[in-house]
């Protein structure tokens, strides 16, 4: 006996304290691996959805995914790939509108490539045509009615859910533009001063903002209202059709040709450039068609002089600013509210300031100016030699179209010196292109909530952490009470 209770106080396993202490940490060891496990991420799936963006000047595909269990609430749509479809937009094959369907065909193979295959019937495909599209309507409606027909057809081949093909509003566009902007940076959801959007295209160019001096009263159809994620939002937008930079480098050759010169010396072209240009397609356009002289010859002389100062006025010709019926504008006799807040800047905003390097938010406005200016009166041969990789029509015009942007911001909607350092100049929001193809997608299937979602009121982490403590907590205060209430269960064994 006595042997055997020797053993026992020998052996600390055998103690009432020692037993409960093991089971109390096996529990708190379940509980933790519970409450980890329980909440682990299971292996994502996915969603996907397709823009296509019939832009003016090109067709873009986009393919964006999103987690599947999480579309209608808290995972954000990315973009997963962009395909560039080959040769010009849409509207540019009114005379063959087959070859506008056709031309799709090899995004579209990439794009069935992209999305598993078990997902194609529930990928849901949209296309959207923009200026180049609106302007065909307003020229000739049976010739883009037969290009719609021509790219339905195309599109309807592949297995996707086809959900239609349609020209959006100027109006649309500038929305869509501004919630893919704030929607990418999480302004949206976490109810953040917002961030305009300035798009510009090659035919229209639009500006989309939200103003706390917008009386919506004062021009209804520049008012966009959304409520999204529990919030309201009055936006002023904005689309100025033929001010996308190729329309506006039209009316810019239209002025300087009007009295019909065999040789025209354009300012906004650098010094030594020569081109023979041809009359019937510079006014082969509903923006400039009416200007057309009536004793124009063929073709005519495009030489450059490379003079910023001047070119900016031939630019500001293009702009009017006489008539205005509200309390403010910005030209055509548009009603524009007070800028607010920063701004970003996306398509050839992008490309021709980044070709520029004056991306810089950092650099003041006389600075830009003056790059400009030293960049326009660069002879052509040696931009040419400079920039053996850059195709040459785009070379020849960003001395132009970078004096456009400039004009448009500070004369057109009156960004001043200050102002203008609110402009980030982006092509991506985290991986994302800027555009309005997202947010016009994120409208249609609904995904951004009216209401915001109800969200878990702890992270994971710190759920896990929580349960950990008071766990250990709990069981600490026990083990104490245990031995104040009953002191029998004394660390030292009491021997009799
Ligand atoms: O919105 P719309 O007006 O229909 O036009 P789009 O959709 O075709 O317009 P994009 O944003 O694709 O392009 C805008 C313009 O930028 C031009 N562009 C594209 N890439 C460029 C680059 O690398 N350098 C200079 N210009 C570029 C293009 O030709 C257009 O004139």
């Amino acid at each position: 006996m006595s042997a055997q209770r020797e053993m026992k106080e020998k052996n600390p396993w055998h103690t009432p304290v020692t037993i409960i202490t093991v089971i109390g940490v096996i529990a708190i060891v379940a509980l933790v691996t519970v409450a980890v496990l329980q909440n682990r991420p299971v292996l994502q799936k996915y969603k996907y959805g397709i823009v296509l963006d019939a832009g003016s000047s090109h067709t873009a595909l986009y393919i964006y995914e999103w987690p599947a269990e999480k579309d209608n609430n808290t995972g954000r749509a990315e973009q997963k790939y962009v395909c560039k479809v080959k040769g010009k937009g849409i509207s540019s094959y009114a005379n063959t509108p087959v070859k506008a369907g056709e031309s799709l065909n090899e995004c579209m193979q990439e794009a069935k490539m992209q999305v598993p295959t078990k997902r194609h019937h529930e990928t849901p495909l949209y296309l959207g045509a923009t200026a180049g599209m609106r302007l065909l309507n307003m020229e000739n409606s049976s010739a883009s009615d037969k290009v719609f027909q021509a790219v339905e057809k195309a599109l309807q081949r592949f297995p996707f859910s086809y959900q239609g093909a349609r020209i959006l509003s100027g109006q649309e566009e500038g929305a869509f533009g501004w919630v893919t902007v704030n929607y990418l940076d999480d302004r949206l959801k976490q109810g953040l001063e917002t961030t305009g959007a300035l798009d510009l295209g090659g035919a229209s160019t639009q500006i989309s903002f939200v103003s706390k001096n917008y009386d919506i009263s004062e021009s209804p159809s520049n008012s966009v209202t959304f409520r999204l994620y529990g919030n309201d939002y009055n936006l002023y937008t904005h689309s100025f059709l033929c001010y996308g930079k190729d329309q506006v480098l039209r009316m810019a050759l239209a002025h300087q040709t009007k009295s019909g010169p065999g040789t025209i010396l354009d300012p906004c072209f650098h010094p030594g450039y020569l081109e023979l240009k041809d009359y019937s397609l510079l006014y082969d356009s509903p923006c400039v068609s009416d200007r057309k002289p009536q004793n124009a010859t063929g073709t005519f002389n495009h030489s450059g002089a490379g003079n910023f100062k001047q070119c900016q006025e031939v630019v500001k010709k293009v702009f009017n600013f006489t008539s205005c019926k509200y309390s403010r504008c910005s030209f055509n006799g548009v009603f524009q509210p007070p800028l607010q807040g920063p701004f970003g800047a996306f398509s050839a905003y992008y490309y021709v300031m980044d070709f520029l390097k004056l991306t810089d938010a950092t650099m003041p406005l006389k600075d830009v100016k003056e790059k400009l200016a030293n960049y326009c009166a660069t002879p052509w041969n040696e931009i040419v030699k400079q920039h053996p990789e850059v195709p040459i029509k785009y070379l020849a015009e960003y001395c132009f179209s970078g004096t456009y942007i400039i004009t448009l911001l500070t004369d057109g909607y009156n960004f001043t010196s200050e102002s203008y350092s609110n402009i980030n100049f982006i092509k991506k929001i985290k991986n994302s292109d800027a555009g309005w193809t997202l947010g016009y997608m994120l409208n249609l299937t609904n995904m951004i909530p009216a209401e915001a979602p109800d969200s878990p009121p702890l992270p994971h982490a710190g759920y896990v952490t929580i349960i950990t403590i008071s766990a250990l907590i709990l069981f600490v205060l026990f083990i104490l009470s245990l031995r104040f209430i009953c002191p029998s269960f004394q660390k030292t064994p009491h021997i009799v």
